[in-house]
């Protein structure tokens, strides 16, 4: 029986990790108000749709900054996330288009009224609704949703003319993922091709806002570390400045450096919220101790149900380790390898021109939201030294 939403349990144990987000998580779900929360700015796509859906997005495998010569003192922060941007915009849908994870963190106080404000409301009256609310944020959220939704409406549009006018030839001209797939799925109806068009705008959309702040974050980050640590920027600069995906893949210095700071500072928070479908049995990696005193190794949703849980297989839960930064299961990050190439990438071109020294204010990290980012003097910012680096 799921918990009443005034009592959670705070999960951590590996164990019983890996079997709510691997082993049982059909019977874990995301809560309703968090579907709601995705779904709404941007429409039904592969962040906000239920198990059976969620596994057909799967399945169908849905889917510069002015640095000058000499020291400066550079705010990288937007840098990182124009570029983050921008790499997913040519990769993902070619040229590209906004980031409301901060605004949409304000607005969390109405959190718990979506779902039923969605299956109450039609969409057109909900959207009459929320346009007569005066409160800035959600005038915000509006703008940007509206935006985002506009300009991927056209990208989708041309692309698919392109395509059908023999303009794009997809297998050799495009390799994203929008051209894939509209290729892919040309020969459907005419009903399918409209629900196509909307799944694609939401999911276009979904991807940029889950590729762009998650790497700037990380990025900056990284970039922090190195201005602190210039014999690390040293090490990395071994590498050739160009390499092709093997090449830089392969790496071991630079693999491990950007693993270790994902896994010490994960850019997203380190939570996730599930919500049980039925009874079950929660397994534990050692005994904990109940709060009548009764040691336990398991967890039962009603404490008379003696289940014993099944001897846990692994004691992995993350995508690789225990590392929980791209979470793990059914739902664990699309962008694990893609945000991790554009990364080291980006550490290659950039090292080689330029080396990054310690920043003289003093840069704290706040979470945003659902994002942590730089932060001085109560503005997101991440002066960081920059010196082009000389030739020899
Ligand atoms: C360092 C960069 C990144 C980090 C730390 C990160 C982290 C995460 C995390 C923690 C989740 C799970 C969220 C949840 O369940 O509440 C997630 C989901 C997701 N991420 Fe990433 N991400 C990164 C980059 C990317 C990139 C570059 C893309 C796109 C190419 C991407 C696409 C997605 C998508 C589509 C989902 C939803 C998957 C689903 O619900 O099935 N992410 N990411």
């Amino acid at each position: 029986m799921p918990l009443p939403k005034d009592r959670q349990l705070y999960v951590f144990d590996p164990v019983a990790l890996h079997s709510i987000l691997l082993k049982d998580q059909d019977l874990y779900e995301e809560p309703p108000e968090l579907m709601s929360v995705k779904s709404l700015p941007f429409g039904t796509g592969i962040l906000s749709t239920d198990r059976d859906e969620h596994a057909c997005f799967a399945r169908d495998g849905l889917i510069a900054p002015n640095l000058r010569t000499g020291p400066k003192a550079v705010d990288l922060f937007p840098v990182f996330g124009r570029l983050a941007l921008e790499l997913i915009g040519r990769t993902g849908i070619q040229p590209c288009a906004s980031c409301c994870d901060p605004t949409m963190h304000e607005l969390s106080l109405f959190m718990p009224f979506l779902p039923l404000i969605v299956k109450i409301l039609f969409p057109s009256f909900r959207r009459f609704m929320i346009n007569l609310v005066p409160l800035p944020p959600l005038r915000r959220l509006c703008n940007l949703v509206d935006t985002t939704h506009t300009e991927t409406a056209q990208l989708v549009a041309e692309r698919k003319a392109a395509i059908q006018s023999g303009e794009l030839y997809v297998k050799e001209d495009a390799k994203d993922i929008m051209s894939l797939l509209i290729s892919v799925k040309s020969n459907m109806s005419a009903g399918d091709a409209i629900h196509l068009a909307d799944e694609l705008v939401a999911s276009t959309a979904m991807i940029i806002f889950a590729a762009t702040d998650t790497t700037s974050g990380a990025l900056s980050r990284i970039f922090h570390i190195l201005a602190l640590h210039p014999e690390v920027q040293d090490k990395i600069l071994a590498a050739p400045e160009h390499l092709d995906h093997d090449a830089l893949v392969a790496l071991p210095y630079l693999d491990a450096f950007v693993r270790e700071v994902l896994r010490l500072f994960p850019p997203v928070s380190p939570g996730v919220s599930r919500e049980t479908s039925e009874d079950t049995v929660l397994p534990l990696s050692t005994s904990i101790v109940g709060v009548d005193g009764t040691p336990m190794s398991t967890i039962t949703a009603e404490r008379w149900m003696h289940g014993k849980a099944e001897a846990a297989t692994t004691k992995t839960c993350g995508i690789y380790g225990n590392m929980m930064t791209f979470i793990g299961g059914g739902r664990s990050c699309i962008g694990v390898q893609f945000s991790q190439l554009e990364m080291k990438a980006v550490l290659c071109v950039f090292l080689h021109a330029f080396t990054f020294s310690a920043p003289e204010s003093s840069i704290k990290w706040r979470m945003t939201g659902a994002i942590q980012g730089p932060n001085v003097d109560g503005q997101p910012r991440l002066p960081i030294r920059i010196e082009r680096r000389k030739v020899e």
